[in-house]
This record gives structure tokens, C-alpha cells and sequence, in this order.
């Protein structure tokens, strides 16, 4: 297993941003696991599943053929042979991922995919963001970090991206997504040997300034 690096944390904490560039950093691959969920939501309304009822979302998962990258600099979702890299970030899939990922067969199946795929990076370490990393994904994980940012900075940098109607309801989806999500794993709080990193006050560079001294504290010799 290569070096990893768990960050777990809420919707618009910089989880995606900061463990990308981190990892881009350090010459570190980086996987992106909210993207699988995201992509199985996209797989399951494309195939006429019903998102609410679980056995319908769970019989999804054996036509589900998904592919990411883990490239930092740049890398694409695939499901089957359609390019969903940016279909996936759409509010619609925003709106139904959170009952996907509720599934406790889903987050089984996901998680060894997880697996896999940073077992085969071909870098020296991995950067791995989602919201279960720390506790349930890799616990043994040398650094594991709780990136954490308070509500109202959260949402402003989410409304940020959006333009029109959309920046309006982001806030409030964002909120109601995190609820949902909370009730299946805790990223609010860190566990035991969790380093928590609260960006609400730092600027992009100073937060990915904060995460990489985590891991020089850790591992020095992982951050020349
Ligand atoms: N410390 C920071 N200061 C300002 N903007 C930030 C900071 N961290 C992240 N961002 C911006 O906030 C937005 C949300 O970050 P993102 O990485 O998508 O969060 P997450 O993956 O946790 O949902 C992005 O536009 C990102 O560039
Ligand atoms: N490790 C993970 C990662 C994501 N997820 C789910 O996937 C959704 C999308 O994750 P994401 O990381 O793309 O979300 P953002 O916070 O980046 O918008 C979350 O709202 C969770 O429902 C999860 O359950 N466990």
C-alpha cells in the first residue's frame, strides 16, 4: 500500500481543492471518493432506478462499470464508456447522491473500489478525501486529517462556483445534504488521532500550507 492520506470533512471545505493540489505538491496520486457516489447516483436515474427504494439502488451497482483517474492534474469519471466528469457535479445529482450513499451495500461495494485503487497508484502516496477516510476507509492511514470550515464559509465558497438561480438555493441544499449524510458517518467531528484543520480563517494556500505540515509533522521524510 502507498503512503495515504485521509481527509475527511463536510460539503465545501476544500476536501477536493486542497487534497488535489496537496497531493500535486508532493507528487502524490489523489482520489476523489465523493465522485463514485456521485457517479453511482448519475448510473441509477440513467437506468430508470428508483433512488428512494434501496433494492432498486442496490441492484444498480452490478451494471455499475465506474473509472476515475487519480492523477492530480487531471483526471476523468467514467461510467461504462460515457465521460461523466462534469455531469456528475450537476445540483440534480447534488440533490439524490446523499440516498445513495445512505445504502450500507453501496458504501460496501464503494469502499473496495476505494481500496483497489489506491493499492495500484503509481505514485509514492495518495491523498483520499471523502467523509469516511479517516474512520472506515483506511483507519491505519499514517495522516489523517479533519478538514473542517464553518457553515457560512462554506456556503459562500460553494455559492462562489454558481452563478444565477442556483448560487440562491446552493446554501440550503448544501445544508440539508450535509444533515442527510451526517446521519451515515460522522465528519463533523474528529476521531481519536484525527488532526483537525479548520480552514474557515486561511485562504487556499494557507490551508494547503496547514495539511501538508500535518504530514511533514507525521512523516517527514514524505515532504521534501
Ligand atoms: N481555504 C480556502 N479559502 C478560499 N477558498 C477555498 C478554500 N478552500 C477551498 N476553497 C474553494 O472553495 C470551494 C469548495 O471547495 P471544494 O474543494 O470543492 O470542497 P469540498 O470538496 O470539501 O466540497 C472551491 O471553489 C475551492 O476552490
Ligand atoms: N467517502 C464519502 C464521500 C462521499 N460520500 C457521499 O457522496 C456525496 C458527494 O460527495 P462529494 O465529496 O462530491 O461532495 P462535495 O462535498 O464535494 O460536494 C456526499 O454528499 C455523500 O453523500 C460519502 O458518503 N462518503
Amino acid at each position: 500500500m502507498p503512503f495515504v492520506v485521509a481527509v475527511d470533512g463536510p460539503a465545501g471545505s476544500g476536501k477536493s481543492s486542497i487534497s488535489k493540489e496537496v497531493a500535486r505538491r508532493l507528487g502524490f496520486g489523489f482520489l476523489d471518493t465523493g465522485a463514485a457516489y456521485r457517479a453511482l447516483a448519475w448510473h441509477a436515474l440513467a437506468i430508470g432506478a428508483d433512488t428512494d427504494d434501496a433494492a432498486s439502488v442496490i441492484s444498480s451497482l452490478s451494471s455499475f462499470d465506474y473509472r476515475i483517474g487519480t492523477d492530480p492534474a487531471g483526471y476523468a469519471v467514467h461510467v461504462g464508456e460515457v465521460d461523466v466528469t462534469e455531469a456528475i457535479r450537476d445540483p440534480a445529482i447534488s440533490a439524490v447522491v446523499s440516498r445513495v450513499a445512505r445504502v450500507p451495500e453501496v458504501r460496501a461495494h464503494l469502499i473496495e473500489l476505494f481500496r483497489a485503487s489506491m493499492a495500484t497508484t503509481p505514485k509514492p502516496g495518495i491523498v483520499v478525501e471523502g467523509r469516511d477516510i479517516t474512520t472506515v476507509v483506511a483507519p491505519d492511514a499514517p495522516v489523517r486529517i479533519l478538514l473542517t470550515a464553518s457553515e457560512a464559509v462554506r456556503i459562500a465558497r460553494r455559492s462562489a462556483e454558481l452563478v444565477g438561480p442556483s448560487a440562491d438555493t446552493a446554501g440550503e441544499q448544501l445544508r440539508r445534504r450535509d444533515q442527510a449524510d451526517s446521519k451515515v458517518v460522522d465528519f463533523m467531528t474528529a476521531a481519536e488521532g484525527v488532526t483537525t484543520v479548520d480552514s474557515t480563517d486561511l485562504d487556499f494556500d494557507q490551508t494547503v500550507e496547514a495539511v501538508i505540515g500535518v504530514i511533514r509533522t507525521a512523516q517527514p521524510q514524505m515532504v521534501e
